[in-house]
């Protein structure tokens, strides 16, 4: 263990998606299986017992890459020199609560550690929001992180795009990791739009292998946008595991970089294919050298617009209404 441990830090220890996602970060599934990492672990104080848990167990699987794990309730603690955050704590919608007081609760979480960031982590920290609403989420904590620069800071679209990834795999008769140059627009959230038409499996056109397009906009769509629901209603859970594995490719990806292939992330946006700036927005990226590149020029057509116009509404009306509060 030569190297300088690299410093992660993760919020929401207690919840579930850590449960899964900490154990795989021990492991070296972000930085790599030569990269000794250290776990900056942020709960609320009544979760601390319970984190205090969750290290018993790193501890007893003995990750020869774990060089260190601190818990606390302090985020400015929680991001002092971090090398890394994936956001995955945040307020949950409980009973009677109204989508105003989501965002409202949330906006003040990421607000805090917005700041808690902007002080402490290192300037060229990579973050990724887990927390819903992701995306709006993200814009708000890049809001109160002026001096940390903004294209650090991103949310996680790649859960729907690893759904959409394997039910076209599924349907096309090939292996996942032929699929290549698909995207994933917009919003985390039903709205999304997982565009298939410049996918490929194999170098041929995926639209045309597998050649129904009512299957794609009747099926396809609507299975990815209710995924989440479909798995808690089987669970009676939420998707745990599978957020952990998509935080982890996308930090993994950002970092280590996709050899040309399209991934999707939530990014802020430079007013490319007309995105308001100022809103954290699903695009279709390739990572190289530490960065990642918004794949460039693309064009719409009636279907593929109105999808598009749709979620990045969505995303606008979200901003717009913690505008208001
Ligand atoms: N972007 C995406 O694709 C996905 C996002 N999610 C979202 O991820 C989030 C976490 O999911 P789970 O782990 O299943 O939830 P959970 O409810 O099991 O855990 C959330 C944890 O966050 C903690 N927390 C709450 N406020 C906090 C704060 N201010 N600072 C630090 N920690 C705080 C809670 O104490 C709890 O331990 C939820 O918002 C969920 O909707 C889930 C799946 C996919
Ligand atoms: O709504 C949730 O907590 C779960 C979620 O984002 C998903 O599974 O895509």
């Amino acid at each position: 263990m030569s190297r300088p441990a690299k410093r992660i830090t993760i919020t929401g220890a207690a919840g579930q998606i850590c449960y899964s996602l900490l154990f795989r970060v021990a492991r070296g599934d972000v930085y790599g299986p030569d990269q000794p990492v250290i776990l900056q672990l942020l709960d609320l104080p009544q979760a601390q017992a319970a984190v205090r848990g969750v290290v018993m167990e790193l501890d007893d699987c003995a990750f020869p890459l774990l060089a260190g794990v601190m818990i606390t309730d302090d985020p400015e603690t929680a991001f002092r020199d971090a090398d890394a955050a994936m956001l995955v704590g945040s307020r949950a919608r409980s009973k009677g609560m109204e989508r105003r007081d989501l965002l409202a609760a949330n906006a003040e979480i990421f607000k805090v550690q917005g700041r808690a960031l902007n002080a402490a982590a290192r300037r060229d920290a990579r973050v990724v929001v887990v927390g819903n609403p992701a995306n709006t989420n993200a814009a708000i904590l890049a809001q109160h992180a002026p001096d940390f620069p903004a294209e650090n800071i991103t949310s996680m679209i790649r859960l729907d795009h690893n759904r959409a990834a394997s039910q076209l795999a599924a349907k096309a008769g090939v292996g996942v990791e032929a699929i290549e140059r698909l995207a994933v627009w917009g919003n985390h959230s039903p709205t999304m739009f997982a565009d298939w038409r410049f996918a490929t499996a194999g170098g041929r056109s995926l639209p045309e292998l597998i050649g129904d397009e009512t299957w794609y906009r009747e099926t396809l769509i609507p299975t990815v946008a209710k995924r989440g629901t479909a798995v808690l209603e089987a669970r009676g859970a939420s998707s745990a595991a599978s957020a952990a594995n998509a935080a982890i490719d996308h930090l993994h990806d950002w970092i280590h970089g996709t050899d040309g292939r399209w991934v999707s992330m939530g990014v802020p946006s430079d007013g490319s294919y007309g995105i308001p700036k100022g809103l954290v927005c699903g695009v279709p990226v390739t990572c190289a050298g530490g960065r990642y590149e918004r794949i460039a020029g693309l064009t719409f057509d009636g279907f593929a617009q109105s999808m598009f116009d749709r979620t990045v509404g969505e995303l606008a009306e979200e901003m717009a209404a913690v505008a208001a509060l």
